[in-house]
């Protein structure tokens, strides 16, 4: 499995994103051989370029992943979609893949519109509950059931190497501490709190904490809970909105006498392009729903 493409070498003019003015780097793949193409989606010949539509297209990650995806050999971009755009096979350029980066309050609706056009669904925006990720898949299983089978759905709460790592280190260090509480840090555009990603750790940190049979971290707070950070499954999470950061993550574990401290920095949205790349060319051999890079990645 290839985790990034091949660094580009070539690209004297990287793309601008121009929603935010960063310049998109190492991204394009333009003087290096493509990586082999992804082997199934459904009425795509051999050898074809895997087809993408971005949902979101002209959002900060969108502009970034239409950039990535323009750069790859392997795959065509043939749909940019924004708000006020429908989502339907007719707009979505006989696509094979759709990538959606756009709101929590239109993530879900978007999912569902991809299954109805028979195509596969990358997701890395936020907002998605256990009730959500439910309904998604009665519906992959309607379609399946209506003659459109091994449609895949992947979603993500974090596309970046250094973050699905931090989430696995912090599962697995979960039982061996007394105290665990985590801390996002964002730029302060982000519409939504906390990050999906310190949700899905915290989550996870709970769920090891559950399986090894401990329950909540000591904590004496009579008053000013509402300086304690929000609560997911009993773990604390605590964001931090900050002019200059784009995506960070600290993970705590404590015991008498000493610390762990997991840290994961995204500088730049480039950093989530290779897990993106990867899961628009796995996600056509994936049927049903998949949550987490880390299933993909063999670290689950
Ligand atoms: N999984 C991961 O690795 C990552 C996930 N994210 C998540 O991705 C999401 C997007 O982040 P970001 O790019 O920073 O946000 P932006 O606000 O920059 O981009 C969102 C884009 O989606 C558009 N949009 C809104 N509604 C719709 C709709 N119904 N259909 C299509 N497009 C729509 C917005 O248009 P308009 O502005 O006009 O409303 C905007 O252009 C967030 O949930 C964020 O948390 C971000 C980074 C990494
Ligand atoms: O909005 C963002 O920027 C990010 N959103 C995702 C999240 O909420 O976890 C992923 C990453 O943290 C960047």
């Amino acid at each position: 499995m290839l985790w990034a493409d091949p660094l580009p070498g070539a690209a004297d003019e990287a793309p601008v994103d121009a929603r935010c003015g960063d310049r998109v780097t190492g991204v394009s793949e333009q003087s290096t051989p493509a990586p082999d193409p992804a082997p199934t989606a459904p009425g795509r010949e051999p050898g074809r370029p895997l087809r993408v539509a971005v949902l979101g297209a002209a959002g900060r990650m969108g502009a970034t992943v239409c950039a990535a995806v323009e750069g790859a050999a392997d795959l065509e971009l043939v749909a940019r979609l924004d708000a006020g755009d429908e989502v339907a096979a007719a707009t979505l350029g006989g696509a094979d893949v759709a990538v959606d980066f756009t709101v929590p309050a239109a993530t879900e609706a978007n999912v569902h519109a991809l299954i109805d056009a028979g195509v596969h669904a990358v997701v890395g925006t936020t907002g998605w509950t256990e009730e959500s990720r439910g309904r998604v898949v009665a519906h992959l299983g309607r379609a399946a059931a209506a003659g459109a089978p091994g449609l895949g759905v992947l979603i993500a709460p974090n596309f970046g190497l250094s973050a699905v790592l931090a989430m696995t280190f912090a599962a697995k260090a979960a039982r061996y501490f007394e105290s665990a509480e985590v801390i996002e840090l964002h730029h302060p555009d982000k519409v939504d709190a906390p990050s999906g990603t310190a949700r899905h750790t915290a989550a996870a940190i709970a769920a090891a904490r559950a399986d090894a049979g401990l329950g909540t971290g000591p904590d004496a707070t009579e008053t000013g809970w509402e300086a304690r950070g929000a609560d997911v499954d009993g773990v604390r999470v605590h964001a931090v909105r900050l002019r200059g950061l784009v995506a960070h993550e600290e993970i705590l574990f404590g015991n008498t006498g000493e610390q762990l401290v997991i840290r994961q920095d995204s500088f730049d949205r480039v950093s989530f392009m290779p897990g993106v790349l990867l899961a628009v060319r796995e996600v056509v051999g994936r049927p049903g729903l998949t949550v987490g890079l880390e299933n993909v990645l063999d670290l689950a």
